[in-house]
């Protein structure tokens, strides 16, 4: 049996990884998302939940880990995230893993908002960057609600700035308009089809 093809999907806070991977799900590839497998691990019953309970005991309740309570010790103290991903990144990749094994599809997308800074780039046959103008990701961003300014900065402070994703992917998918963004995600199928029956 042939390997399926792996796409890398990636690109800065509010920059249009979910609504692209939507687009490669209509055009047939099986997507899964890495924030979403975040949330599975840190419900009620996930593989993070006790892990999390021994190194943050105050941080867990009945329904799983408590983001609020996270959020308020990595305000306290910057070096609690890194303690955190610590716990979390091996189960992400295992879960990961999982998916990939079970091959749901010909074409598989994996949206990872941190796959620079994860250091797996080298682990797809494509990187797909999506990337939009500066104005127009902070006015996406600030327009969600509860999102203030000084969040919106901290959180592209943790994450590779744009120019160097762009830099470093094999594919950029421009996100000002639907059509442009899905024009690309077109050629990106056509072309991971092909590598997928060759293979
Ligand atoms: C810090 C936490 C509690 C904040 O939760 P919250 O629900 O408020 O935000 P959410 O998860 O939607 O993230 C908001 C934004 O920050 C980005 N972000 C999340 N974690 C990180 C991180 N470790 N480094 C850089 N950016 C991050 C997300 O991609 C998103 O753009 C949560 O993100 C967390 O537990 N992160 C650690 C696990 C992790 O590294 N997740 C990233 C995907 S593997
Ligand atoms: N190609 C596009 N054309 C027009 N608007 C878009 C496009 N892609 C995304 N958007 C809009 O930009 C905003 C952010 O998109 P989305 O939620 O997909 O980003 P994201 O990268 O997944 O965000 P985060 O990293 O915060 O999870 C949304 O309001 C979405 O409707």
């Amino acid at each position: 049996m042939t390997r399926p093809f792996l796409i890398g999907l990636t690109g800065s806070i509010g920059m249009g990884k979910s609504t692209t991977a939507e687009m490669f799900a209509e055009e047939g590839a099986a997507v899964w998302d890495a924030d979403a497998a975040v949330h599975r691990l840190y419900a009620r019953g996930g593989a993070a939940v006790a892990p999390m309970q021994r190194r943050f005991p105050g941080a867990v309740n009945e329904a799983g880990v408590d983001r609020g309570a996270l959020k308020e010790l990595i305000a306290e103290d910057p070096s609690v995230l890194k303690q955190i991903e610590a716990i979390v990144h091996p189960l992400v990749a295992a879960d990961r893993a999982a998916f990939i094994a079970a091959r749901p599809a010909d074409v598989l997308v994996l949206d990872i908002p941190l796959l620079f800074e994860t250091g797996s780039a080298d682990q797809f046959d494509l990187v797909a960057v999506v990337s939009a103008p500066p104005e127009l990701q902070r006015a996406r961003v600030l327009a969600r609600p509860g999102m203030t300014a000084a969040q919106f900065e901290t959180i592209l402070a943790k994450q590779l700035p744009d120019a160097e994703k762009r830099a470093r992917a094999d594919v950029v998918i421009p996100t000002e308009t639907l059509e442009g963004a899905r024009k690309v995600v077109r050629e990106i199928m056509a072309q991971a089809r092909g590598e997928a029956e060759d293979a």
